[in-house]
């Protein structure tokens, strides 16, 4: 197929762009590295540096382009409540223009990375997509519009969409000497951070609330392979049927306390990780935990690196690998 990924140059992005030319697809990236990585991009990808509102210069009728899939967002829950107006323009404006170029190109299938920000504190646990949604931060409300402008799309114009709504994502992509993982600027994400802890580079992790109604009081969230994440997308491409919007959870069904995520960075890297207790973060749930039972039903995906050793194993591989010695190099 001939496929335009948007968000390429990022984490998730990156990691599914290498999967799809594996499989043989063409692909196009467009990103305008606001927040991504220029020697992330795929050498075999062409790269169109625009901003997702401009992908109809891209998404031309005539470009003949099979589907879309759609990572290119603002991520950060806590600075969405700071900045809402730049979360709104960009993830939910940039979506609507990108919808808009799909029908004028009449694309026929399009995949968009939902989140499980959109249920806010969820009503039941694991999670089903059918589960209320009550986002809790501007971030999960600016996924929530898209998710419900695909659901429209798909009945009045016969798109085939899937919005696949991702639990927190870990891990890196270890292939023959290429290594992708999580690198945001500046890092918000547990594990990234702890990490930085025990690479030296910080004198210690802020935990975030330990008074949430929990085991150990602070807050649990359900751990994804950065890999298994991938695969999931390219089942959806093909699981995508005209004039249907499918949503699938996606998470490995365990909950973790943060806590528990560093005693593992701990185990991981033998480094003790000091944490300090600080105020709760505006926008985070207390407990996400996903039932991805559709997934598994209806994509037949099962996850293969579901344990957080193996997804803090290699975030630490990439860590060490690569940004540790960036780090030094801006220093
Ligand atoms: N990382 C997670 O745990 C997580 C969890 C749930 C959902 N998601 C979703 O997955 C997607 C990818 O997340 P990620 O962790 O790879 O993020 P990332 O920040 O690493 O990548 C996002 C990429 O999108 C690009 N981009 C952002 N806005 C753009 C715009 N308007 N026009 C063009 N390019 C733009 C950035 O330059 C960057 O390369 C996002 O949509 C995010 O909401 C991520
Ligand atoms: O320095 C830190 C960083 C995070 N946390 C805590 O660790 C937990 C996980 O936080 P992350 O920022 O790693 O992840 P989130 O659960 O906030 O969000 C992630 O998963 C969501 C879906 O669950 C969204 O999609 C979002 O894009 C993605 O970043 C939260 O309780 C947070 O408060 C800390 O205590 N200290």
């Amino acid at each position: 197929m001939k496929l335009l990924v948007t968000g390429g140059a990022g984490y998730i992005g990156s990691v599914v762009t290498r999967m799809l030319l594996d499989h043989g697809h063409q692909v196009t990236v467009l990103d305008d590295l606001r927040t991504g990585h220029r020697e992330a991009l795929a050498p075999d990808a062409t790269h169109a540096e625009l901003p997702v509102h401009e992908a109809a210069r891209v998404l031309t009728p005539d470009a003949g382009f099979d589907g879309v899939l759609h990572f290119a967002a603002l991520i950060a829950a806590g600075e969405s409540m700071i900045r809402p107006e730049l979360y709104w323009d960009t993830n939910t404006v940039g979506s609507l223009a990108l919808i808009d170029a799909v029908r004028a190109a009449r694309v026929p299938r399009m995949v968009f990375s939902s989140t499980a920000a959109v249920y806010g504190n969820p009503t039941e646990l694991p999670i089903p997509e059918t589960a209320v949604k009550a986002p809790t931060s501007t971030y999960g409300a600016t996924k929530l519009a898209v998710d419900m402008a695909l659901t429209s799309e798909a009945i009045a114009h016969d798109l085939a969409a899937v919005s696949l709504r991702y639990f927190n994502v870990a891990g890196a992509y270890l292939r023959d000497g290429l290594a992708i993982g999580e690198r945001h600027a500046p890092e918000t994400h547990l594990i990234p951070i702890a990490l930085d802890v025990a690479a030296g580079r910080r004198d210690k992790l802020q935990l975030f609330g330990d008074d949430y109604p929990t085991v150990d009081g602070t807050c649990v969230r359900d751990y994804i392979h950065v890999e298994d994440l991938a695969r999931a997308h390219l089942l959806a491409l093909d699981a995508a049927t005209p004039g249907r919007h499918r949503i699938y959870n996606l998470g490995n069904g365990n909950g973790f306390t943060n806590r528990q995520v560093v005693d593992v960075v701990r185990e991981v890297t033998g480094h003790p990780v000091p944490v300090e207790v600080a105020p709760r973060r505006e926008g985070d749930p207390a407990e996400l935990v996903a039932s991805s039972a559709l997934a598994r039903d209806e994509l037949g995906w099962t996850p293969a690196k579901a344990t957080l050793h193996d997804m803090v194993g290699d975030a630490w591989a990439f860590y060490r690998a690569h940004v540790a010695g960036e780090r030094e190099r801006e220093e």
